[in-house]
């Protein structure tokens, strides 16, 4: 990825010496407490466009040491919800180990087993890179993973090909499908704060939304998740979320009372 020097979760308390922004006041992830979250019926559902792919179009997924990451084409596009457009550029998980969850994200206090998320650019700027430096620059759609009774065919899309790719630096090539079926059916619940990257540079220039609806996968699918991937040091690849970071002066917007 763009100027990284080498960092990892284990030193996450140093991430503010190198990156500067990791150690500012408008940080991610947050604990969304919901008895502190504003009612905001502006809030309009959040409207995706594009998002079906066919599945001659290949799709690279990659182990980059720190999460496994889905390319997505600028196609995908963010066309309600937000007050500009933004287009996709990948998606992300994050997750944590068979002794426990890793969601980045908690909500009163209580971490989820894993987290996606969809990582979108503001298409008022030329690219990607320009638009990350910008408060408005980037738009991110989270949403939480937990263990129910039937396989996800929609995470299973991404989790077979797992095994291909464990060591960091491996990608593979996965056809298309519909990547609106790794977010939840009713995207008229979330909520909405403004935050950061949740690794280094850390900029603070996302604008996040965080589904109330969680996503269920299979046990088996939730373990080839947290087992199949390994990084650098061919350590497994797990827990690779930050911790919670202070609110300071930040407010919940919630879509919904
Ligand atoms: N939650 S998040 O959105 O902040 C996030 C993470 F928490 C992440 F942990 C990551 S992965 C770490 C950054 C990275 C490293 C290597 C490569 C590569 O070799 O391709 C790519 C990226 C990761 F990629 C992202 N998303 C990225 C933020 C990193 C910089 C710009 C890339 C797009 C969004
Ligand atoms: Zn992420």
């Amino acid at each position: 990825g763009p100027g990284h020097s080498h960092w990892s979760y284990e030193d996450r308390e140093h991430w503010g010496v190198d990156y500067p922004d990791c150690a500012g006041t408008v940080q991610s992830p947050i604990n969304i407490d919901t008895a502190k979250t504003i009612f905001s019926p502006q809030l309009r559902p959040i409207q995706l466009s594009g998002y079906s792919l066919p599945a001659n179009e290949k799709l690279k997924l990659r182990n980059n040491g720190h999460t496994v990451l889905l390319e997505l084409p600028e196609s995908l596009a963010i066309t309600g919800g937000y007050a500009q457009q933004y287009r996709a550029v990948q998606l992300h998980l994050h997750w944590g180990s068979p002794s426990g969850p890793g969601s980045e994200h908690t909500v009163n206090g209580h971490r989820f087993a894993a987290e996606i998320h969809v990582v979108h650019y503001n298409t008022k700027y030329d690219s990607f890179k320009e638009a990350m430096v910008h408060p408005d620059g980037l738009a991110v759609l989270g949403a939480f993973l937990e263990v129910g009774p039937r396989e996800n065919p929609y995470y299973q899309e991404i989790l077979e090909h797992l095994y291909k790719i464990q060591r960091e630096g491996e990608e593979v090539l996965v056809p298309g499908f519909n990547i609106a079926g790794l977010l939840p059916a009713n995207l008229k619940l979330y909520f909405h704060y403004n935050g950061s990257l949740t690794t280094p540079p850390c900029y603070q220039t996302v604008k996040w939304t965080v589904f109330n609806q969680t996503m269920l996968l299979s046990h088996d699918q939730m373990s080839m998740l947290v087992m199949s991937l390994r990084n650098d040091d061919s350590k497994p690849l797990q827990n690779n979320y930050r911790m919670i970071q202070d609110l300071h002066r930040r407010r919940v917007l919630s879509s919904f009372q």
